[in-house]
């Protein structure tokens, strides 16, 4: 079998930037178009095996229609979408398969990983509190990966993303709920990408933190979903489904 032919959407972004340096490093792919805006996706897919996204949260469903219909398998490590944007994804997904991920690297996967495990052992007594710190120049907040993290929490918890989620704190909010998942954004710099989870009860606390030092950790994750993902019959995949890192 060949090199994997690959399209990079988002090429001259700090992620397609990272994509490419990546790609051009492994024999086994070949980026056969960097589209970045302007650019006619829907011309380059029949030259492709398979497209990664790293743009913006818009401009995501676009390019997963134009995969659908011409039947290439989908990376999208961009963030933000709204829940409509998420649902019509995992329509799509019927169709060809699709890698979605809010976080590409293998460490953050096994803080995944982590974070459940460690929820189920400590149990209800221990409040969760979640902090995430991004460069200055991230659009989104709160970032994806702390939004999956809080979304393990809830599920572990019996609890909910949407009603039980506390962003951030301002003002006389009254005392800690037993029932709330803190979540809380912090921004500056060029900080590629810290996330922690804390667990605190009274008399001890245990705190899962992962530190992203170089992007190129995340797109070698993507580019490892894309080669796993390329002949995959269709579905929505995960970064913890390439790892095999499911429970
Ligand atoms: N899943 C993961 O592991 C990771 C996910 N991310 C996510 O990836 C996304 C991109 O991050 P980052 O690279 O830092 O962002 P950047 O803003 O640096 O890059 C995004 C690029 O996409 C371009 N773009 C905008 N619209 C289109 C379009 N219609 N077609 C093609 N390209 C377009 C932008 O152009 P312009 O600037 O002109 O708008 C820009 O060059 C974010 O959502 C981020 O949260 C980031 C790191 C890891
Ligand atoms: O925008 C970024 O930079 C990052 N975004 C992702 C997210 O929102 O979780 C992943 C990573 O932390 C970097």
């Amino acid at each position: 079998m060949g090199a994997l032919k690959l399209i990079i959407n988002g090429a001259k972004g700090r992620m397609g930037q990272a994509l490419i340096h990546c790609a051009e490093a492994d024999p086994d792919l070949i980026v056969s178009a960097a589209l970045d805006h302007g650019d006619d996706l829907a011309a380059a897919l029949s030259g492709c095996d398979a497209v990664i996204d790293f743009t913006h949260a818009e401009v995501t469903l676009g390019v997963a229609e134009a995969c659908a219909k011409a039947g290439k398998a989908l990376v999208i490590g961009t963030t933000g979408h709204s829940d409509a944007v998420r649902t019509r994804i995992t329509e799509l997904s019927k169709v060809i398969p699709i890698v979605f991920a809010p976080n590409f690297s293998v460490g953050v996967n096994t803080l995944f990983w982590l974070t459940r495990k460690a929820a189920e052992i400590l149990g209800p007594d221990f409040d969760l509190e979640v902090v995430e710190m991004h460069h200055r120049l991230k659009k989104d907040s709160p970032s994806g990966t702390a939004r999956r993290l809080v979304e393990i929490l809830a599920e572990v918890r019996g609890l909910s993303y949407d009603s039980d989620v506390r962003h951030g704190r301002e003002g006389m909010v009254g005392e800690r709920t037993p029932t709330e998942i803190g979540l809380h954004a912090v921004r500056g710099g060029d900080v590629v990408g810290d996330h922690t989870v804390i667990y605190a009860n009274v008399g001890e606390r245990v705190e899962l933190t992962h530190k992203a030092s170089s992007r190129d950790t995340f797109a070698k994750g993507a580019l490892r979903a894309a080669k796993w993902a390329h002949g995959r019959d269709p579905g929505l995949y995960d970064m913890q489904d390439v790892l095999g890192l499911t429970d």
